[in-house]
């Protein structure tokens, strides 16, 4: 049996990266485009608002004519039309008079403020109403300016960003009923291993059920990938090698799940061996995920995951993530690290970089990171209640509550460049 080298998570996420590419542009309907990535940036093409509009229901008045309004000296102006949103008057405003204006509707010509309708009194006199004003208004007094809100040319949105709501908002706005969306990458997923159930079967001696296949899937949606769930296979070397060879031919990225290790139905590293492939790691300084394996074959990556459900995610979320953002544009496609204190103490010391599954607590202002369950790899039940890892990195020693640590965020949109300096030991 070969020794394996053990690359630092540094090392073994830059080595994926340099096999990383950006991917296709697709079309979509605005309605679709939520959740996806935008393909290109987003620029104003027209001032918002598209022109000087009244912000407020009242009138729209000449500043200088309401200069001597006081509460002892009321001004009258003589009201000359109506105009509600989306109507434009015709009418010009002159000396001491005053167009009826709703919130949202154009600026009327020859005025320059707009009074609230609250605090005005009108009368009506042989069928011609008059409002009068008990204060004096500035010029641009209550006048939502056009272009206050963006400039034409403005790039609002940057391409290999997340659509969010917002962002709905912001393509409406600017008349894209079509939207340009990176193209989901494909990402084909088999699951290795003969003791393996479908969900849908009771349990017998020796036999789980098949969970990393549904987990995968899911992370992969979360990530902006489309999942091709090519089926779980019994650990049977000729049966695993043909659907990985066939695999590859329809898919941009593979995962596989469990068979890594050195045990004597993991047959993945032969796999890669018989395919030809260029493997560049098959041990990584990082619990878990240790055994986490990555090849590629003609530029396509092979993530050989870990079937340890703990193992298996965490190597998802370090290595298969960026890769899938990068397809989708992201120029930061890694996940998003901060600081939290710990809030329990940590005891088990590890000479390898800890990513214990934790959630996020935040409390007065400051920020908790909780582990979650039990910390082992074959531990499934802690992945529900996980939104970050907590980073710890390897060393003699443990950790006590209340220690600064890094945690990165598995449920941020923004991600981040690389964030991680070498995780030497403490
Ligand atoms: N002698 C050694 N043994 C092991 C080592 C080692 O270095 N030397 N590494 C251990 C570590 S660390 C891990 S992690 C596991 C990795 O195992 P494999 O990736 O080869 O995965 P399998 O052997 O196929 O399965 C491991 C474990 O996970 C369960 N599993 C597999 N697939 C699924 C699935 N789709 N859903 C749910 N659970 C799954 C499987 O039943 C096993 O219990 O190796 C250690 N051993
Ligand atoms: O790959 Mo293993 O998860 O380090 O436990
Ligand atoms: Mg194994």
């Amino acid at each position: 049996m070969q020794k394996r080298t053990i690359f630092s998570v540094q090392d073994a996420v830059k080595k994926v990266m340099d096999y990383s590419k950006t991917g296709e542009i697709e079309i979509v309907s605005i309605e679709e485009s939520d959740g996806r990535f935008l393909a290109e940036d987003l620029i104003a093409d027209h001032p918002v608002p598209p022109f000087d509009r009244s912000p407020y229901d009242g009138f729209a008045i000449r500043a200088e004519d309401s200069k001597l309004a006081s509460s002892e000296n009321p001004l009258q102006f003589e009201v000359i039309d109506e105009i509600g949103a989306g109507s434009v008057s015709e009418k010009k405003v002159g000396s001491r008079q005053a167009i009826r204006i709703m919130t949202g509707a154009q600026i009327p010509d020859g005025s320059d403020a707009v009074v609230m309708l609250e605090l005005t009194s009108s009368i009506t006199k042989n069928g011609q109403t008059f409002m009068s004003i008990k204060r004096a208004y500035k010029q641009g007094d209550n006048i939502s300016f056009k272009g206050e809100d963006t400039k034409k040319g403005t790039v609002l949105v940057k391409k290999g960003m997340f659509i969010n709501p917002g962002m709905i908002a912001l393509l409406a706005t600017f008349g894209y009923s079509k939207v340009s969306v990176a193209k989901k990458p494909v990402v084909g997923l088999i699951a290795t291993g003969s003791e393996l159930l479908e969900v849908d079967e009771r349990l017998v001696p020796g036999k789980i059920r098949n969970s990393n296949s549904y987990m995968i899937q899911s992370q992969l949606k979360r990530s902006g990938a489309e999942p091709l769930y090519l089926g779980k296979l019994s650990d049977d070397f000729d049966q695993c090698f043909s659907a990985v060879e066939a695999a590859l031919k329809k898919v941009d990225l593979l995962i596989t799940t469990g068979g890594v290790s050195v045990g004597d139905y993991d047959f993945l590293p032969a796999i890669y061996e018989k395919l030809g492939a260029n493997v560049l790691f098959n041990k990584i300084g990082m619990r878990p995920g240790s055994v986490t394996t990555v090849a590629e074959k003609n530029g396509k990556l092979l993530f050989g995951l870990s079937g340890n459900p703990s193992a298996c995610y965490v190597g998802f979320e370090l290595l298969v993530r960026p890769v899938v953002r990068t397809y989708l544009f992201s120029e930061q496609p890694h996940l998003f690290k901060t600081t939290a204190q710990l809030k329990s103490d940590f005891p088990k010391a590890n000479p390898f970089t800890r990513f214990v599954r934790g959630s996020l607590v935040f409390k007065e202002g400051n920020l908790f990171a909780a582990p979650v369950g039990l910390d082992k790899s074959n531990v499934v039940t802690s992945l529900a209640g996980t939104n970050i890892l907590i980073v710890l990195p390897g060393g003699t020693r443990g950790y006590q509550a209340g220690m600064n640590v890094d945690v990165i965020l598995l449920e941020d949109q923004a991600g981040s460049v690389w964030p991680w300096q070498e995780y030497s030991k403490s």
